[in-house]
């Protein structure tokens, strides 16, 4: 698990570390992590063209000192100073001493052409708004390509925003992130996320110093853990019962995915509720499932997955699930029908069209701010929010966030959401709490994403579905606790 944590939290953990280390001790520790991982995307550090872009603040002198050392093992160093009156001065002595060359502005984009490397130390942490003036300007010129070399960003991309995942303005854009002592949510979250490039991390000691994160990023062990494991003495009732009332006479491929998905995702049974002829397409492709026409008459289920695909009309039918009294998994046209505020376990599942229509506020605010609006909207509803899209954000009422890692952009297809809406309310019946069956369906669903376009390049919803099964398996290890003979390994 990767745990993220505001920049407030950072600075209080960064004081209390310093408090014992002799002063620049951490800074050096940074710089260590930063040149490693520099020195390995370079073809041989000696005689590589490095330039280093550094502003007023300790983010500039991470990079003039990674510059130094840089310089000390043969590189070509050039610095261009942001604010040359308030640069880092120790770090910008080690850089001169080392045999570092200072650039001015109007020379920088001839050296940034020729580097092999810039390093992106303009802002850190203590940047507030997107970059303006000179800064904006380098910014652009890397953001049009106008460097053959990686651009590494120090700590973060300069002029995204640390703490929510949002570009106010000019970014610097970055093919890798080296970032210290924690995550940040503009590391995970899009659009910032999006312009960190490859994260790496590096551990400067703060752990001991950190609260419990409230952001957090899950990984294969950890979703794993999570995942029901059916004992020995389950039955099919005992694993959970999700009912499923989805699809319509105009969608009834939405049933079929949404079906599949609840069938795959550990429940002991799917009780399918929809109109007869809808019914007789689920049950030719999904004949495990028990079908009736609403959810008052298909019996007894431990959660429901409600409106994928179902049109208009069933206001009653979902009236009737969501009033049940059990966990929801709430998706496309059952958003209409929310009450005022839910009292029980709940999970609702837009994406940023359907999200900005329940907040009355246009698409692209919700993508621009993906975290506030997932939030707002859980605190509003008391529901767990799981915003798809780019990044996935499940946002519980609690102020508990999970971002979801994996994916493709070629999940963007017409019935992916509604695999994953079966997936996560099969997880709801099988005893997760909403933010466990949210966060690890979406995982889940975003592997078998990746694994079905590796397979077919622009896979369909059925073949993100017929992924899963293998996704789920090697999460869970081929041997799940529930074995009555161990399979013997080979
Ligand atoms: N505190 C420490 O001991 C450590 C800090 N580290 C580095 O220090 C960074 C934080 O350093 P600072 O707190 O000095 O802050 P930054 O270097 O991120 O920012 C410097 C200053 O820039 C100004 N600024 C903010 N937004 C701006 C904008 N949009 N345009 C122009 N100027 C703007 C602010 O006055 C801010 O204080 C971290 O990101 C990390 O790189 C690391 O060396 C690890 C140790
Ligand atoms: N750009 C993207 N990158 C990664 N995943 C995406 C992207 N766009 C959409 N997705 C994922 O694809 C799925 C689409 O779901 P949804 O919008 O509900 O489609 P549908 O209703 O047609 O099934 C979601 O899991 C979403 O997170
Ligand atoms: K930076």
């Amino acid at each position: 698990m990767i745990g993220v944590h505001t920049v407030e939290e950072i600075r209080a953990a960064e004081d209390a570390l310093m408090a014992r280390l002799p002063d620049g001790a951490l800074m050096q520790r940074a710089v260590a992590g930063l040149v490693t991982v520099c020195a390995g995307l370079l073809d041989g550090v000696y005689g590589a063209r490095v330039v280093v872009l550094a502003g007023a603040g300790n983010n500039g002198g991470d990079a003039l000192w990674a510059g130094a050392r840089l310089a000390r093992r043969g590189a070509h160093a050039d610095a261009v100073l942001l604010n040359p009156d308030k640069a880092h001065a120790e770090g910008l002595a080690a850089f001169r001493a080392a045999g570092g060359r200072l650039v001015d502005l109007g020379a920088a984009a001839g050296a940034l052409a020729a580097a092999d490397l810039v390093l992106d130390g303009i802002l850190g942490i203590g940047g507030r708004g997107g970059l303006r003036g000179d800064a904006a300007e380098l910014a652009a010129l890397l953001r049009a390509g106008r460097t053959a070399g990686a651009v590494v960003a120090v700590d973060l991309s300069s002029g995204v925003d640390p703490d929510t995942g949002e570009t106010p303005g000019e970014h610097v854009v970055a093919d890798h992130t080296v970032t210290f002592g924690t995550g940040k949510t503009a590391l995970v979250v899009d659009p910032a996320a999006t312009v960190a490039g490859v994260v790496h991390h590096v551990d400067i000691g703060l752990g001991p110093y950190l609260p419990s994160p409230e952001l957090t990023v899950l990984d294969d062990a950890d979703v794993a853990t999570l995942l029901p494991d059916p004992g020995r003495e389950s039955d099919k009732y005992s694993r959970g019962v999700v009912g499923v009332l989805a699809g319509s006479a105009q969608f009834p491929g939405a049933a079929v995915l949404a079906v599949g998905g609840a069938l795959h995702g550990g429940a002991g049974m799917v009780r399918y509720a929809g109109p007869d002829a809808v019914a007789v397409e689920v049950r030719q492709r999904w004949p495990e499932a028990i079908a009736g026409p609403s959810p008052d008459v298909v019996g007894r289920v431990q959660a429901w997955t409600v409106g994928s695909g179902l049109g208009d009309g069933r206001e009653d039918d979902v009236r009737a699930a969501l009033g049940a009294g059990l966990p929801v998994l709430v998706d496309a046209d059952g958003l209409r029908g929310l009450p005022e505020r839910f009292a029980g376990p709940a999970l609702l599942t837009p994406h940023a069209g359907e999200l900005a229509r329940l907040l009355g506020v246009e698409r692209a605010e919700v993508e621009a701010r993906r975290l506030h609006h997932a939030r707002a909207a859980a605190t509003r509803w008391n529901a767990v929010v799981l915003l798809k899209g780019s990044t996935t954000v499940v946002a519980a009422p609690d102020g508990r966030v999970r971002v979801n890692p994996t994916g493709t952009s070629a999940l963007a297809a017409a019935g992916t959401g509604d695999v994953l809406a079966g997936l996560a309310g099969s997880l709801l019946a099988g005893g997760l709490s909403p933010l466990d069956a949210g966060s690890v369906a979406a995982y889940a669903h975003g592997l078998a994403g990746q694994r079905a376009a590796a397979g077919s390049g622009y896979p369909s919803a059925a073949d993100v579905l017929a992924a899963l099964p293998g996704v789920l398996r090697s999460l869970r290890g081929v041997v799940g606790a529930g074995a009555v003979h161990p399979l013997t390994a080979e």
